[in-house]
């Protein structure tokens, strides 16, 4: 164990010295109008793993994750994230985690270098580790070039990438990040995977959603399978895998898509060489 990592274990012990696991969910419910996001999930993610949060369009991970970071008020359930109650100790758990949030919201005037040094301010870092940090992780993201250009001028990665920066300036013990590499050109992706990997090698955990499985696939040795607000499978990798040739196919299998793809023979107007495909009342090309 590096001593990143035992320093991890030792601040996150409980008595016996085992972490807490990173989440704790119990009957975590969200409803918006008629609409059921999350339907009383129970939950326990595991500290020190890489962690894949996965499920079709709609099928409440953004809800969940928002409700386990804090920004989102559950209409029942309870949240402890590292051992804290997320929503009667928030102050302790905001300490503890960093998050990518989806549509993340940045202080668009500032420069990249501003917004590091804003945040690692805000969360009460001494300006020269500030300063520190925020240039190694300008330089390891590859944003030390644009440093100093505004965050508005930014492309969609760029602003993946500072966003990940400002959520691990201070060193977090869970990192929660919601569809991190959309819109991310592979060469950021692999350079945000490297520094991924290099977290959670230190004993801290990273929680992520993302509909890419190869890429679930690839980066987490723990998955959680969300559809329709519910928890259809969750455990390591290989046991939600199963006998299926690919986390894919179990996925597909799990939520109950398989043939879905024979849905497209309604679609028999598509394409150049449809039959009577200008039947009907003038709708040809
Ligand atoms: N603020 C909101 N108001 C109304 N309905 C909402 C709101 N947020 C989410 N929903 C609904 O809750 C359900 C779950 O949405 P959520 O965004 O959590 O899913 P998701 O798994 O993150 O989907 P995606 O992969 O498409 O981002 C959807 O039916 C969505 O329309």
């Amino acid at each position: 164990m590096s001593d990143q990592a035992a320093e991890r274990h030792e601040t996150a012990g409980g008595a016996a010295g085992t972490p807490p696991p990173a989440v704790r969910v119990e009957g975590l419910w969200k409803r918006f109008g008629q609409q059921i996001a999350v339907a009383g999930i129970d939950l326990v993610l595991p500290s020190g793993r890489f962690i894949g949060l996965v499920g079709p369009n709609g099928a409440g991970k953004t809800t969940t994750l928002s409700m386990v970071t804090g920004l989102l008020r559950p209409d029942h359930g309870r949240v402890e994230v590292a051992g804290h109650d997320v929503w009667r100790d928030p102050a302790a758990v905001k300490a503890r985690i960093g998050v990518l949030p989806e549509g993340l919201r940045l202080f668009e005037r500032l420069s990249g270098r501003e917004l590091l040094a804003y945040t690692g301010r805000l969360r009460g870092l001494p300006g020269d580790e500030v300063d520190r940090r925020a240039a190694q992780l300008l330089d390891v993201l590859d944003l030390a070039g644009a440093q100093h250009k505004l965050v508005v001028d930014y492309s969609t990665g760029m602003r993946k990438k500072i966003g990940l920066a400002a959520a691990l300036l201070h060193n977090p013990d869970v990192l929660f990040l919601d569809e991190p590499f959309e819109g991310v050109d592979p060469v950021s992706a692999q350079t945000i995977r490297g520094v991924l990997e290099r977290y959670t090698g230190s004993g801290a955990t990273v929680v992520f959603s993302s509909h890419v499985m190869e890429l679930v696939e690839s980066l987490c040795d723990w998955v959680a399978v969300m559809a329709a607000g519910q928890i259809r499978a969750h455990g390591p990798l290989e046991q939600v895998r199963g006998e299926a040739p690919s986390l894919q196919a179990a996925f597909l299998e799990l939520v109950g898509a398989q043939g879905r793809d024979e849905a497209g023979h309604t679609l028999d107007w598509l394409g150049g060489g449809a039959a009577g495909g200008s039947g009907g009342s003038g709708g040809g090309r």
